[in-house]
């Protein structure tokens, strides 16, 4: 059972959501304060995890994991349930200790076998995927909670220009219920960038908005962590979601990292099977190579690289495979078509094959009734791997 040191959620009173005006001069002092701020520039850091285990009980959580955020960069911590990415971010915000390795934030080490340094000494910041905005407090107080250190004046200007930076210097005497999730994801945001911390952790920020609002949620996001230049590490269990805001992706299988690169060499290069279908829907065979080729029910595939008699698991990206009633490749038949809008996912059975295979083609471009075709398979969308990688 998961534990987990979140606020609770905001409470939603179903009140309208009134927008309180502020006085134009505390916009005045936002404004001011970004340009004392030159744009509220972050002091951007690099967040190194090096041979990191972490044990809950008996049971091991993450496995000899060794990667790091560069300054100013967005990465992605990508995995299914369970992978370890939330635990991978507790222990660099100093909530979870490691159980072996070391962290470092730039060249100094901040947890270690004889190092804790704690949470708020970290300049660590951290966004939960609730937001955990205060229910009691005003916009503004949410954004000045961590701001303690500065004067009264001095918090109350860093809060106003994060929430300029924002979009929200508008709401800042509403209070949480008051505002939509989109709002609330972005108080949450100004509330975690104001101190600015070295690097700002973020426990999938978006799970908790629709998709239509979720797409223009990210987008700002990412421009505001731009334009803040900031460290990010973003963790989410979609892999699209961490291609379009990550510069880098650390991929997280059972608490082990499988693969860290950009979002073109998890796609093009994955390192396994697993990370193969991961980016992209495939088709796996199993087979066994003999002279350079292996056999697949949809044609034979280039595998040089592999030892005669090697097992071999060929992965067939969707896309990749192209349907014709003209008769030009390996026979087929259509066993179910479902329209998707732009694309139709195609069901075949294969002459041969041993299970249905699956395509996706441009909707209308097969025959409507169309049943005896032709497949043929687009080399760029064909991926090998040893059996056992
Ligand atoms: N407080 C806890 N006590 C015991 N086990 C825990 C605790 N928190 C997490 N776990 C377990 O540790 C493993 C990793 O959990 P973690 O939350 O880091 O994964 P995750 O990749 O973030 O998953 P999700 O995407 O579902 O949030 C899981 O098997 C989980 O059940």
């Amino acid at each position: 059972m998961k534990r987990r040191t979140k606020q609770p959620n905001p409470v939603f009173a179903g009140l309208g959501r009134l927008r309180i005006r502020v006085p134009a001069i505390a916009r005045q002092q936002a404004r001011a304060a970004i340009a004392r701020r030159t744009a509220g520039v972050t002091f951007a850091a690099r967040l190194a995890f090096e041979n990191v285990d972490h044990f809950y009980g008996d049971q091991q959580t993450l496995r000899d994991v060794t990667l790091a955020a560069e300054p100013g960069e967005v990465l992605c911590l990508l995995g299914p349930s369970g992978s370890g990415k939330t635990t991978l971010l507790r222990i660099a915000a100093g909530i979870e200790p490691l159980a072996r390795g070391r962290l470092f934030l730039n060249d100094r080490e901040i947890a270690g076998p004889n190092t804790h340094l704690p949470p708020e000494r970290r300049g660590i910041g951290l966004m939960f995927q609730d937001f955990a905005l205060f229910p009691h407090l005003s916009i503004l107080d949410n954004v000045r909670f961590g701001l303690t250190a500065l004067s009264s004046s001095d918090s109350k200007g860093e809060a106003l220009a994060a929430l300029e930076r924002v979009g929200m210097v508008d709401y800042a005497q509403n209070y949480p219920h008051a505002l939509s999730g989109g709002e609330q994801q972005r108080v949450a945001l100004a509330r975690a960038l104001a101190p600015r911390p070295a690097v700002l952790l973020m426990d999938e920020p978006f799970s908790g908005l629709d998709s239509r609002l979720k797409d223009s949620v990210r987008a700002e996001t990412l421009a505001i962590l731009r334009e803040a230049r900031a460290t990010a590490v973003v963790v989410t269990h979609d892999a699209e979601e961490a291609m379009r805001m990550g510069d880098r992706i650390a991929l997280l299988r059972d608490g082990a990292l499988v693969q860290l690169g950009t979002a073109e060499d998890l796609y093009h290069r994955p390192a396994n099977i697993f990370a193969a279908g991961f980016f992209s829907e495939i088709n796996v065979f199993e087979c066994r190579v003999s002279g350079g080729v292996a056999q697949t029910p949809v044609g034979p595939v280039k595998a040089s690289a592999f030892a005669d008699g090697s097992p071999v698991c060929v992965a067939v990206r969707l896309p990749g495979i192209e349907i014709t009633e003209t008769p030009c490749g390996v026979p087929a038949r259509v066993v179910a078509r479902r329209f998707l809008g732009v694309e139709e996912l195609i069901t075949l059975v294969v002459a041969g094959g041993e299970k249905p295979i699956d395509a996706r083609i441009r909707a209308g471009q097969l025959r409507s009734g169309a049943r005896d075709v032709s497949v043929t398979v687009n080399e760029r969308d064909i991926l090998v791997f040893e059996r056992n990688g």
